[in-house]
């Protein structure tokens, strides 16, 4: 399938400025609206459905910090791409705090420029939470998101814990986006999908030959993390021995590739998240207690979707819109029963759960509503063949759904051990449960 052309909102005053812009923009195939002035975009419909809005901060009747306050007082903050001139450096960190994607410097090289719109597109459509909605609109999100922003300004490590598919990368990186280190990259390890015997070569890296097969030498992702964030994803997975090497990062900021010699300095944040519950897990002597309460300075809990009944029908909103976008189809929202049974429903997978269901609903439903059994197939009555055929794709997940909950109850939740029944590896179980929003059955001790 095509996929849809960016639409690019660019508000820019000086007209051979945005003259170049647009054409460059054109050529590389995107649909750019244009304004000059700052209440000709606010009067304007297509800046809340840009892609990412491009915009200089001094304009003729207002700067674009007023207009990027505006539009997240009315609740709805597309993705801004600053461009902003020397002088303005603090203006423009300081939107970033705000929730702005990014910002570039005067003048800039237009490949430069090119991908940063791209880049911030993106992410933007790929689910990343925009001004649009953030972590979320219950209380305890909107909680949840002060403390975040309390947290953002220093550099002590996080520890942000919450069933799976809850948001907790999501909220990594929006802690990062608001942190003086978002200058940095932001670099996520998922501790439970990379084999344990690769991983600390991974996290640390390695010298040439330190090992047989290591024929160069190899940076990890503490090195490349460079000033930014380095993401701890599922740490309550991370094997005992190197657990002990991390406890060591936070607490002398340095580290060894394996077969240096030499200690590296680590310039960064350490952020961890987990789905486990990390003082029951050292009391059963799988986590180390030290490097918890090392972690814990700082943490944030994220409640499960079905205890925050206003998100559920928000994001069934705002994914809805995404999947019809990237489907290229058409729905005038849910059916009533579609959204009452949404409310009633366990949400185990929370917010991946939620963005899969409404992805599939929106490529099987033949309505003008989104139904019940769209959403919940699992649930509804057997379908007359007449009302057409769920697609093989979808048959196929169910059954390998129900069958990796059957052998992650025949192995009392060991997930190593469901693997070895199922004849997979366990980072492949591992995928698999993730993509099904099939939570880790220890979460639910
Ligand atoms: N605030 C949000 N706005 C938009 N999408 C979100 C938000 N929070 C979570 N999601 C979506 O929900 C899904 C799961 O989010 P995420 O990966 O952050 O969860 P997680 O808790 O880290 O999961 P896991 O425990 O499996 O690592 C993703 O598709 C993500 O895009």
């Amino acid at each position: 399938m095509q996929p849809e052309p960016l639409r690019v909102g660019l508000i820019e005053d000086d007209t051979i400025m945005g003259e170049a812009i647009v054409q460059r923009l054109a050529l590389e195939g995107c649909s750019v609206d244009w304004w000059t002035s700052g209440r000709e975009a606010l009067g304007s419909a297509a800046l809340d459905t840009a892609d990412i809005v491009v915009c200089d901060i001094r304009l003729p009747d207002m700067t674009g910090e007023d207009i990027y306050r505006e539009k997240l007082d009315a609740g709805h903050a597309p993705p801004f791409l600053f461009v902003t001139g020397f002088g303005e450096i603090d203006q423009a960190v300081r939107l970033m705090r705000l929730g702005a994607s990014d910002y570039l410097l005067k003048p800039f090289v237009f490949d430069e420029f090119l991908l940063r719109v791209r880049d911030n597109a993106r992410k933007s459509r790929d689910g990343e939470p925009s001004g649009l909605l953030r972590l979320g609109v219950s209380a305890q999100m909107r909680a949840a998101e002060r403390l975040l922003d309390r947290y953002a300004p220093n550099d002590l490590p996080v520890l942000i814990t919450g069933e799976t598919g809850v948001g907790k990368e999501v909220t990594a990186r929006l802690l990062h986006k608001r942190s003086p280190f978002a200058q940095g990259p932001f670099v996520a390890v998922n501790c439970a999908a990379i084999p344990a015997d690769l991983l600390e070569s991974e996290i640390f890296g390695h010298e040439r030959g330190a090992f047989t097969g290591a024929e160069r030498q190899h940076l990890g992702y503490a090195e490349r993390t460079q000033g930014g964030t380095l993401f701890l994803d599922e740490i309550g997975d991370m094997p005992l021995a190197l657990q002990a090497k991390i406890l060591r990062l936070v607490e002398d900021r340095s580290f060894y590739r394996i077969g240096g010699e030499r200690p590296i300095p680590f310039r960064g944040r350490i952020v961890a998240a987990t789905h486990r519950d990390l003082i029951e897990a050292s009391r059963a002597r799988d986590f180390r207690e030290d490097l918890y309460y090392r972690l814990a300075v700082l943490t944030l809990e994220l409640p499960p979707l079905r205890k925050r009944p206003e998100d559920i029908v928000r994001f069934m909103g705002l994914f809805l819109e995404e999947a019809c976008r990237s489907q290229n189809r058409t729905f005038k929202g849910f059916s009533s029963m579609a959204e009452e049974l949404a409310l009633g429903h366990p949400w185990r997978g929370n917010l991946r759960e939620l963005r899969n269901r409404v992805e599939r609903a929106v490529a099987v439903g033949n309505q003008e509503r989104i139904l019940p059994q769209d959403m919940f197939p699992d649930r509804a009555e057997p379908s007359p063949v007449a009302e057409g055929f769920v697609p093989l794709s979808g048959v196929r997940d169910e059954a390998e759904r129900r069958h990796i909950e059957r052998a992650l109850d025949a192995s009392g939740g060991q997930v190593t051990e469901a693997a070895r029944l199922l004849g997979i590896s366990r980072t492949t179980l591992w995928e698999k449960m993730t993509r099904l929003g099939i939570p880790s059955p220890r979460s639910e001790s």
